[in-house]
């Protein structure tokens, strides 16, 4: 689903300026609306959403300084860029210390203008959510964000295990950073394992740490990941790649929260708040007999599901405008800007590599852009329009604005077999398709080996960008 930016307004009695910036702003996709008087755009103001106003001073009847004044008196907090042909030290302070956003003069220098309404089109929604219990890092507005906010500040504050469900970079450990967050553990450690890359022959000791001379390469005593949690919460990413033989292990430690270092017979007890997350199906590792069945209820205590991107697509606009800011700052390079039809584009693709997958993608373009509008690189432009017409049989006007389930595994499918054609099926590196996917080259092998998909297979239609 697509987010509009509302639109942008223009308030100047010169019909050539109105027109000069109407033009810059519907090249950059904008919606825009004009006025030639401040009266005008009051009334407008009060009637519905808009992204900001570009605003002359000098105006018949009502100034755009008095205008200021009045939207906020009647507590309309509208942001506005002044574009003023006299323009002076005082008045622009004036203006400033109001909350405009910006103060330019005619001539106007178009990146100055564009710059401006795009430092306004961000503030249109606040970056961070506020919850009970303050600010959070997770950034969203959809339902099942908001969903999946409260079901944490609910569990947060027990002791709970909880049980993270979720694809691939969707942000699993985001949350569970959330819950330790929220938790009365907050102070204490937050200890991360992630269980897919511990060598098999380590994982005792990882897990529960080891004496001297325990086996050869045991130098000295380790301190085990539950022991190092001792207080605070552990965190057991990847749970479902643990082999079957420690899972047995495991268990005693989560149900005794007792467990012996490699090497040692003296028992140590840890008070650890246990999440874990996977990106399997754990009911089904258990059915194929992957996964013990009792350590899969002692885990699954209180399940927490979180969708992909492509079901929550209304987060895109904050979590786009999040990482271009983000990207800008940790790579000291100049802010790009996000224009509606970069936007669309970002909205319109499935991210089968979810919102490590955006990172990725907003990283690249923040760097191509130099400081000018974003041109994102996707892997395949997805131009169908997601609404499926219903088959013959069906009276018409029922129309579907969802994809079933073989539909979207087909178009995922589909994406792999592109990227994977596109990269002559190289998997790692930087101009390999995990890369170019935004997910971690075992993923992609796992879901190579799960959809069944080989070289010779032919390629899905390729769309033009
Ligand atoms: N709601 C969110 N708000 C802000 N950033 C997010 C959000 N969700 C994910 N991210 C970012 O996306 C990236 C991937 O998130 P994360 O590592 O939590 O995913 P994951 O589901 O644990 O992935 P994996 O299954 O591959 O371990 C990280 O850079 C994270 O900061």
């Amino acid at each position: 689903m697509s987010v509009p930016i509302p639109p942008i307004c223009v308030v100047d009695d010169d019909a050539g300026i109105r027109e000069a910036v109407e033009g810059l702003l519907r090249a950059e996709g904008f919606e825009v609306e004009l006025f030639a008087s401040a009266q005008r755009f009051a009334a407008r103001a009060r009637q519905a959403p808009l992204s900001c106003v570009v605003l002359d001073v000098e105006l018949p009847g009502l100034s755009g300084l008095d205008l200021q004044r009045e939207l906020a008196s009647a507590g309309l907090d509208v942001p506005i860029i002044f574009l003023t042909g006299h323009g002076s030290i005082p008045m622009s302070v004036q203006a400033m210390k109001a909350g405009a956003i910006e103060f330019l003069t005619k001539p106007f220098d178009a990146d100055d203008l564009l710059g401006a309404i795009q430092q306004a089109v961000s503030g249109t929604h606040s970056v961070e959510l506020e919850t009970k219990n303050g600010t959070t890092d997770v950034i969203g507005e959809s339902r099942v964000i908001r969903q999946t906010l409260s079901r944490i500040q609910m569990v947060a504050p027990t002791d709970s295990t909880v049980l993270i469900l979720g694809e691939t970079g969707t942000g699993k450990e985001v949350l569970a950073k959330e819950i330790h967050r929220c938790s009365r553990r907050a102070e204490k450690p937050l200890i991360r394992v992630n269980c897919a890359s511990i060598p098999k022959d380590l994982y005792e000791s990882e897990f529960f740490g080891h004496v001297k001379g325990a086996f050869t390469g045991a130098f000295k005593d380790r301190v085990g990941r539950f022991e190092a949690a001792d207080g605070g919460t552990l965190f057991l990413d990847e749970i479902g790649e643990i082999p079957l033989d420690l899972q047995s292990k495991l268990l005693r430690a989560l149900q005794e929260r007792q467990f012996e270092r490699v090497g040692d017979d003296r028992t140590k007890r840890a008070d650890v708040r246990i999440i874990a997350a996977t990106n399997r199906d754990l009911g089904a590792e258990v059915a194929a007999g992957r996964f013990r069945e009792d350590l899969y209820y002692r885990l699954n205590v209180f399940p927490l599901e979180i969708a992909p991107l492509r079901d929550r697509m209304e987060d895109i606009p904050l979590l786009a405008r999040h990482f271009m800011e983000l990207a800008a700052k940790e790579m000291n390079c100049p802010r790009a800007r996000l224009t509606p039809a970069g936007l669309a584009m970002l909205q319109n693709y499935h991210w089968p590599g979810n919102i490590r997958e955006l990172r990725n993608v907003i990283e690249r373009a923040v760097i191509m852009a130099q400081g000018g509008a974003a041109e994102f690189d996707l892997p395949i432009t997805i131009t169908e329009p997601l609404p499926v017409k219903s088959s013959g049989e069906e009276p018409s006007g029922t129309e579907r604005d969802f994809l079933t389930e073989p539909e979207m595994l087909k178009r995922e499918r589909d994406n792999l077999l592109v990227v994977l054609e596109k990269t002559g099926w190289k998997i790692k590196g930087a101009d390999g398709a995990a890369e170019l996917l935004g997910i971690k080259p075992t993923t992609l092998l796992s879901r190579i080996k799960k959809m069944g998909l080989r070289r010779s297979e032919p390629a899905a239609r390729r769309v033009p960008a």
